[in-house]
């Protein structure tokens, strides 16, 4: 005897059906009688908005919404809300400096693809534990504005941009080339060497490439290895890009996304492996160094700290958070000065008199051509750096912050649970056209920030590094190697963009990615 005798499959699909029809009625119910519900479109139950599943179009998406929704407005991914802020005093609370008393430390709520990379324990970007990330972070800010640090760094800039110059010459003395190409090699050499004091020759790896190079000096499986390891650093980047804005259902169940988090995280378990070989080698040379023989490199003085060579025990890092601490170090600054510098660059052709000014002062700091580069004098550059900032403001390469609360909190008079993910959307705030954040905002005008102007921009309004307690601690060194590129770049040449009516090339999404900027370099011929 059957339980349900007359229970068929009809009267199965009939039940799924009511079911189904109780479920969403129940969930639009709910959604619409909310008191909570920010302005925002109407989410699909289950899967959320369908927008917030195309990652590449993320910031296309969110300019629409602001037009559409003001300054504050939610969009779900599944379940999760996604509240965007895009005006500067809204994110005063997100953006709270202090370290203690702060509700808004947090960037990630909990995420199975970034603990699947060791991340949400380890290192500073999306490390969970806030103890373990204030330990690390300050460990590694206070290394990156040391002056020791940054003459270091400076110093390796000016080597690597004469060995650009040496391939650049053999190209010939005016040549067109893709700027972002060589500028993400240029940046990937000098963050290896001024991180780990390592060659990845991936400048010399780019040059061999081109037809009818000359300049093949460097063995064939170094030269593979090494685009190999840039490669896989580029990887483990776009790999927390990818579990971050993926829902992991997407990257779980559906083939091409489960195809792609595979294919990233055998590049990052390949990376993680070599990584570890170059700590455990340094350790071994350190052992058989005194210390003034050791290079001043961030890996060489993480692992000091932990040999009891350093004295001061105020500077330790916790010897399970080196190595996700040195991709991070690592991985931050390449595609990010690279990005930037490339903007910069773009803008200086577009507005030839501020080219002029520019000029002026370099040639007000550094009067000969030759004339050593100094941390001292890269300092003096104010209107250099107005423009570095006035490009990242209309252009800001990084286009998203992100925030989760800890506890429940209010902001503009709306309640949010603990665990809300909140979204700064920078381009939305720099380029705010109603909020007066900015004079004029899409003009570009780097006196905004010269002189007595520079006193008056007001909080927040201005975040291609971010804000508060999570700030970039990258800013004064990538701050530094921009101007110090801008002194060796235009005083000896001259450059101009292929096609000056061709607008910038860029792939918007968390990171907006340069694609291509052709540029026509020619060596001045100089008194
Ligand atoms: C033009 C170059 C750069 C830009 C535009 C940039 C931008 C940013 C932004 C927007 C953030 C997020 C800040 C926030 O959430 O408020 C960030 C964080 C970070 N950046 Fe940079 N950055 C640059 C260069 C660098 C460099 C050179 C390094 C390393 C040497 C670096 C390492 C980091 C790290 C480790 C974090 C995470 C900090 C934390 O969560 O505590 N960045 N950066």
């Amino acid at each position: 005897m059957t339980l349900f005798p007359s229970f068929e499959s009809y009267d199965l699909f009939i039940a799924l059906i009511f079911g189904i029809t109780t479920y969403v009625a129940f969930f639009y119910f709910k959604y619409f009688t909310s008191s909570r519900r920010l302005p925002g479109p109407i989410p699909f139950p289950i899967i959320g908005n369908l927008e917030t599943y195309y990652v590449d179009d993320i910031i296309k998406v969110a300019a629409d919404m602001q037009s559409k929704y003001g300054d504050i407005w939610e969009i779900r991914q599944g379940s999760e809300r996604h509240v965007w802020i895009c005006r500067a005093d809204f994110a005063a609370k997100l953006l709270n400096p202090a370290y203690t008393n702060n509700n808004y430390l947090l960037r990630t709520t909990e995420n199975e693809g970034l603990d699947l990379m060791d991340l949400t324990t380890k290192g500073m970007i999306y490390n969970r534990d806030i103890d373990g990330w204030i330990s690390n972070r300050e460990f590694v800010r206070q290394i990156l504005v040391s002056p020791k640090f940054l003459r270091h760094a400076t110093n390796e800039t000016t080597k690597l941009f004469a060995e650009m110059e040496t391939y650049w010459s053999e190209l010939g003395p005016e040549t067109e080339l893709n700027l972002i190409d060589w500028m993400m090699r240029f940046m990937t050499d000098s963050t290896f060497i001024t991180v780990t004091n390592e060659r990845v020759y991936a400048l010399a790896n780019y040059y061999n490439k081109i037809p009818n190079s000359k300049g093949a000096s460097h063995p064939a499986a170094l030269l593979h290895e090494s685009e190999k390891f840039v490669n896989c650093v580029r990887s483990h980047f776009m790999a927390t890009l990818f579990f971050k804005d993926t829902n992991k259902y997407l990257w779980k169940l559906y083939p091409p996304y489960r195809r792609k988090s595979k294919k990233l995280l055998s590049d990052v378990a390949w990376l993680y492996e070599k990584v570890h070989e170059i700590i455990k080698e340094r350790r071994k040379e350190i052992r058989n160094l005194s210390p003034e023989e050791l290079s001043e490199d961030i890996l060489t003085l993480m692992l000091v700290s932990n040999n009891g060579v350093n004295d001061d025990t105020t500077k330790q890092i916790a010897e399970d958070q080196v190595q996700s601490t040195l991709y991070e170090v690592i991985g931050g600054g390449i595609d990010t000065t690279s990005n930037s510098f490339c903007y910069v660059v773009y803008y200086l052709a577009h507005y030839p008199e501020v080219k002029e000014k520019m000029m002026k002062e370099i040639e007000s700091v550094f009067e000969d051509v030759n004339d050593p580069i100094t941390y001292e004098n890269l300092k003096k550059l104010n209107y250099c750096e107005a423009i570095i900032k006035e490009a990242s403001r209309i252009m800001p390469t990084v286009s998203v912050l992100f925030r989760v609360n800890d506890k429940a909190d209010d902001i503009e008079g709306h309640h949010f649970d603990p665990s809300t993910l909140f979204k700064i959307y920078v381009q939305g705030i720099h380029l705010h056209e109603a909020r007066a954040h900015w004079k004029n905002p899409k003009e570009f005008d780097p006196d905004r920030f010269f002189g007595s102007n520079a006193k008056s921009v007001q909080r927040n309004s201005l975040l291609p590094f971010g804000g508060g307690s999570r700030i970039c601690p990258g800013k004064q060194l990538s701050m530094l190697q921009m101007k110090q590129l801008m002194v060796l770049l235009y005083r000896k040449y001259d450059v101009e963009l292929v096609d000056m009516d061709a607008p910038i090339k860029f792939v918007s999404s968390v990171v907006n990615h340069c694609e291509e900027l052709p540029v026509r370099i020619r060596l001045k011929k100089l008194e």
